[in-house]
């Protein structure tokens, strides 16, 4: 296979960029001024794209490459990637869905408790000296919180199943009801953030759900509401979320990601009633690997002419 060429797009782990380079004829992206335009003898050695949350195969890059067979992306996310463009040329699409679900759930959960019990602050406050001047000011509390969750994906149930057990009642929003989930079911994202304590995005980034925590939607969450995303940036309209946090509108936010990564608004930065992360939702060694593991895997299966591990296009 060592003559089959790959073009990695992203920034990977070490060990995934260590294995692509033993097997296959290694291009990075960041070698060349412009991967849409690599010297066409690359380009046309080229068979696989791999990337990640951050960076796919969109159209021009699927052009620019004539003998692209298939796209195996480094995340579950695959809005970096043009399924649809995929779909038309017949170029295959993998994921890494299932071997992160824990991870990314116990990231929502770690978020919960770190927004509503300030845990990020109370450790900032120790570090500081301030806890000898007095103790530190009384929270919130999590337990029975009621929990809204966008999306009951894999994700979306692994984080309802790990709530439920700190006894918050749970509800949801998907386009189409769940007739076999126990949970309430909303119909729009609104009426789901007027009836719960921590709105959770945990659906796709699609074109329909671009934004879908606006302005409208965070008025409903409310002062005493929070939100946790641990989607996408783009789920959320950042420009109405800033004022809405500094005005007071919406009680906190527990960001993963953001809209302009890895930018994020000055203004989030003097605020205690946020928890900011590096979009680390599946960044422990274990599941990284794991998900290299069926990066590697996919690309073998392809070029042996086996099934995919996990096929989405
Ligand atoms: O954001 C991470 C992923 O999509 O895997």
């Amino acid at each position: 296979m060592g003559s089959i060429g790959v073009l990695l797009v992203a920034q990977v782990m070490p060990y995934l960029e260590q294995e692509l380079d033993k097997r296959y004829k290694l291009f990075r992206a960041w070698d060349y001024p412009n991967a849409v335009q690599l010297p066409s003898q690359h380009a046309t050695s080229i068979r696989a794209v791999v990337g990640n949350a951050s960076a796919g195969a969109d159209a021009a890059l699927i052009e620019a490459l004539p003998k692209l067979e298939i796209v195996s992306s480094f995340s579950v996310g695959v809005d970096k990637v043009d399924l649809e463009k995929c779909r038309e040329k017949g170029i295959r699409v993998t994921y890494t869905p299932d071997v992160l679900t824990d991870d990314v759930a116990d990231l929502a959960i770690g978020l919960m408790l770190a927004l509503l019990r300030r845990i990020c602050e109370c450790d900032r406050y120790v570090r500081s000296g301030n806890w000898k001047h007095g103790d530190y000011k009384l929270t919130t509390k999590f337990s029975g919180k009621t929990v809204g969750i966008i999306g009951l994906g894999r994700i979306g149930q692994a984080i309802a199943k790990r709530a439920e057990a700190f006894n918050c009642p749970i509800c949801y929003y998907s386009r189409t009801e769940k007739r076999d989930s126990k949970y309430k079911y909303y119909p729009s994202v609104v009426e789901l953030a007027s009836n719960c304590d921590i709105l959770v995005v945990a659906c796709p980034l699609t074109e329909e759900t671009h934004h879908i925590i606006n302005r409208e939607v965070m008025n409903a969450l409310g002062p005493k509401g929070y939100l946790i995303n641990i989607g996408r940036g783009k789920h959320v309209d950042e420009a109405e979320l800033v004022p809405a946090l500094v005005e007071g509108r919406l009680g906190g936010a527990g960001l993963d990601v953001f809209e302009n990564e890895p930018v994020v608004p000055q203004e989030l930065f003097e605020l205690e009633n946020v928890v900011l992360l590096p979009h680390v939702g599946s960044g422990t060694l274990e599941t990284r690997t794991a998900m290299a593991d069926l990066v590697l895997g996919n690309l073998e299966a392809h070029f042996l002419g086996k099934p995919l591990l996990t096929p989405l296009v």
